[in-house]
């Protein structure tokens, strides 16, 4: 059995009084894939940052990479990939002097990937790091973070500067990176479309919980969207959340869903919305 290679376990995290992240128990194992979604101050970048050792939980703990993530090597670290929401650093460098030295970092470097990466993204490498659009910088920063194929991606917000085309490349390509090489990637963003396409998993977080989490394909069997009038029999389960026009509720295992609602899919946009109505 492998293991994870990165474990929330219980973690509980509060700023001053207020608690912003409780209870939360979520696995990344080798080519997953996992969503985090959330309203704006839910908490999906304390979480991330506190994955990486940058915040320190009030408690739970963290397994990254088999390492607490309050000690985690410099060989771990070189393992894993992160891109922050705002990412910046080189600015004084052209793009081609800045990929030079990142690269000097990590031995396991693949500049065929980096190429490949540049010319799709269409980075000039001659411009100045801070002479780039902020999309620009973001495709930077993401070359930067998966072109030593880390363990383990994680990623704060990183499609949301860039424009369609390149957000779609880029996620269906993070995807076949993960599988490909047994990596984990743990991302947050508010689109809901780009994590339908490329999730494996999803995480949904509300009031500071998971309220949702799970194989999106899995998830998709076992949530409705059940009207209120509707009085059809339910399959065991139970009610995540009552939004004015629907009951949000998630079957046991596989649903038995009456002949009304075995069709009644809903997408990952009408789950949110309604599980924030
Ligand atoms: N260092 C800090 N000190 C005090 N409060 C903080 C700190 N960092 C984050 N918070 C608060 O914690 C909550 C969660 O913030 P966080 O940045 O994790 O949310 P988010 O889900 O990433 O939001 P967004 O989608 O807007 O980026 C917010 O209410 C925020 O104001």
């Amino acid at each position: 059995m492998t293991s994870p290679l990165l474990q929330f376990t219980k973690i509980h995290k509060q700023f001053a009084d207020k608690p912003v992240l409780e209870d939360i128990n979520l696995i990344i194992e080798p080519g997953m894939v996992m969503g985090l979604l959330g309203r704006n101050g839910a908490g999906k970048t304390t979480l991330l940052r506190i994955a990486l050792g940058l915040i320190e939980q009030n408690s739970g703990e963290v397994s990254c990479l088999n390492s607490s993530n309050l000690e985690l090597s410099p060989t771990c670290k070189s393992q894993i990939g992160y891109v922050p929401q705002q990412p910046c650093g080189y600015q004084g460098f052209k793009v081609k002097d800045a990929l030079t030295l990142h690269r000097s970092f990590y031995p396991n470097w693949d500049i065929t990937l980096e190429q490949e990466w540049l010319s799709r993204f269409e980075l000039d490498e001659n411009k100045l790091v801070s002479n780039l659009s902020v999309g620009q910088q973001q495709s930077l920063a993401l070359i930067m973070a998966m072109s030593y194929r880390p363990k383990l991606l994680i990623l704060d917000e990183p499609v949301s500067s860039l424009d369609p085309i390149a957000r779609r490349e880029f996620m269906s390509d993070l995807f076949e990176l993960a599988l490909e090489s047994g990596s984990g990637v743990l991302f947050s963003s508010h689109i809901t479309s780009d994590v339908e396409r490329v999730a494996s998993h999803i995480a949904i977080i509300k009031d500071g919980k998971v309220l949702v989490t799970g194989e999106l394909d899995t998830l998709k069997e076992q949530i409705r969207l059940v009207p209120h009038h509707l009085t059809s029999k339910l399959p065991s389960g139970n009610v995540l959340h009552q939004s004015e026009r629907f009951s949000i509720y998630q079957a046991h295992d596989s649903a038995n869903w009456s002949a009304d609602l075995q069709q009644s899919h809903s997408n990952l946009e009408q789950l949110f919305v309604e599980l924030h109505a």
